[in-house]
């Protein structure tokens, strides 16, 4: 067994993984993953292209399923629970663990209706009103958007729209929410506001982020996994875990060599 790459925060963790190695048909992807993931707080995964962030990060709600060459070797853990046991429902992992893309895609409904579908698909029986309200004063968006809840959530800008999926996500009272580079679509004003949103996110949910914005993981995480690659004999890259710690430790006195030159911009 690998040693935990984080070791400190175990008690109050909410994903555990162990020996996670991670495969596509016969290609080892990301490898060795031993760690743990804090609750109510925001966990950013950084590093070069092909290292396996969105790979690891979408293990967390079995979004990877869906691809037929997909499978893994160890266990994650989800609130002490194997994650991939037989009698785990993929779709209410999905339910609690909700995403964020790098592309905001709302459907093409109204905003009302983007914010309601997903509770009424799961019979949501309470006020949808108010859901609907506090789902998107939760995604700071409810002031842009009161006034015309029945206009089509396409029709607004980038940062409204990615907040507008924000609103979504946290519309089926998630537990966690996966976000995948959920600002590179976004201008610089429209990222500080999710970046804002997201300390206030944390206080209810638990938050992963892949980011390639090194100033955002700095200033918006509490934790930094620093992924790198590294090719085998056969020339199959294989991305793994550097250094994973409190987010100014890794900015600002990283460990390893590869991890300072990372945030420091002279690799990658
Ligand atoms: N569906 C798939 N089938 C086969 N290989 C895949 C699949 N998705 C990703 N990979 C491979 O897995 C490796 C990790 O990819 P992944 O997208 O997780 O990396 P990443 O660090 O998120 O990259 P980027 O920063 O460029 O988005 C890459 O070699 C990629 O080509």
């Amino acid at each position: 067994m690998t040693s935990r790459l984080q070791s400190a925060r175990q008690t109050d963790s909410i994903f555990r993984t162990e020996d996670l190695n991670i495969y596509y048909g016969n290609f080892l992807a990301v490898r060795d993953l031993s760690i743990d993931i804090a609750k109510n707080s925001i966990t950013a995964f950084i590093g070069p292209s092909g290292c396996g962030k969105s790979t690891v990060l979408r293990c967390f709600n079995r979004l990877n399923d869906l691809i037929k060459s997909f499978h893994i070797e160890g266990k994650i853990y989800y609130h002490d629970q194997d994650l991939y046991a037989s009698e785990v429902d993929p779709v209410e992992v999905r339910r609690q663990v909700g995403m964020v893309f790098q592309k905001p895609n709302p459907f093409p409904k109204s905003i009302y209706d983007n914010i309601a579908f997903g509770p009424r698909l799961l019979g949501y029986k309470g006020d949808m009103d108010e859901l609907v309200e506090q789902s998107l004063k939760q995604a700071a968006l409810w002031d842009d958007v009161k006034d015309k809840l029945k206009a089509f959530g396409t029709d607004l800008s980038g940062g409204q729209q990615q907040r507008l999926c924000i609103a979504r996500a946290v519309a089926v009272q998630p537990d966690v929410i996966l976000m995948d580079e959920p600002c590179s679509a976004l201008d610089p004003i429209s990222t500080l506001k999710v970046e804002d949103l997201l300390q206030e996110l944390k206080e209810k949910y638990t938050i992963l982020i892949v980011t390639h914005n090194m100033q955002q993981a700095s200033r918006a995480s509490d934790y930094t996994a620093f992924f790198n690659v590294e090719a085998n004999s056969k020339g199959q890259r294989t991305g793994y875990v550097v250094e994973y710690e409190r987010t100014e430790a890794i900015f600002q006195s990283p460990k390893q060599q590869a991890t300072q030159e990372y945030v420091s911009g002279r690799f990658g």
